[in-house]
């Protein structure tokens, strides 16, 4: 793989007794964290989307996390929790364009009422899938996706995974978590192993 086509490297990330762990995931490419229940996959994604203290350094494009502000590198590096949370007294107020969501929002069978909802009177597949749209709507350069379909049906299963596909396809680069080893076998090119840390 040439250098260039690499879009996020960690080097040595640790937070307490997690790592140091190195990564790196091309541009389009999608790297897929497996291990048992606590042994660190969703920290290891925090740590990149620099969420928790940790020691190491993460580059987008050969550009340090440390020479920009946090928000800045976030904006980039994108966390999309199992567990979205929500700040605004509705759906529509958390994206910039809500109605430009309309088509994905079809696509993941969502009715375009949720928008004008409070986020609590959503099902929890529904807030899953709309952080997921608030997540992509600027289009960052790298996502981390922690057990992104945990909540949804078969269908919907599929319809993010299209979406996922088509942002890879624009040179986004994924990093993933799931407990579904066939989603892994769908979306991921290499799969990194966490070992359990019992
Ligand atoms: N902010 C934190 N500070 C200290 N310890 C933490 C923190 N967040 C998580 N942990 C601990 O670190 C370990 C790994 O947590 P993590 O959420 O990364 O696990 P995981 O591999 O994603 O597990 P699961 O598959 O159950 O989601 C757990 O023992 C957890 O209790």
């Amino acid at each position: 793989m040439q250098d260039a086509a690499i879009r996020l490297r960690a080097r040595g990330l640790k937070f307490q007794s997690i790592g140091p762990i190195d990564l790196e995931v091309a541009a389009g490419r999608c790297l897929a964290v497996s291990g048992p229940s606590g042994a660190g996959k969703s920290l290891t994604l925090k740590m990149l989307a620099d969420l928790v203290p940790h020691e190491g350094d993460c580059f987008v494009d050969g550009v340090a996390a440390g020479s920009m502000s946090g928000p800045g590198w976030r904006r980039l590096v994108r966390y999309v929790s199992s567990e979205p949370g929500w700040w605004a007294a509705s759906v529509a107020q958390h994206f910039a364009d809500a109605n430009g969501q309309a088509e994905n929002m079809r696509r993941l069978s969502l009715d375009a009422s949720l928008l004008e909802a409070a986020p609590e009177r959503l099902s929890t597949g529904e807030r899953q899938r709309m952080a997921f749209l608030r997540a992509i709507e600027d289009r960052p350069k790298v996502l981390l996706l922690d057990e992104p379909t945990s909540a949804l049906d078969p269908v919907s299963v599929h319809a993010l995974e299209e979406i996922v596909r088509e942002m890879m396809q624009a040179g986004c680069a994924v990093v993933l978590t799931s407990h579904d080893p066939e989603q892994v076998e769908r979306l991921a090119h290499t799969v990194m192993q966490l070992e359990s840390r019992r």
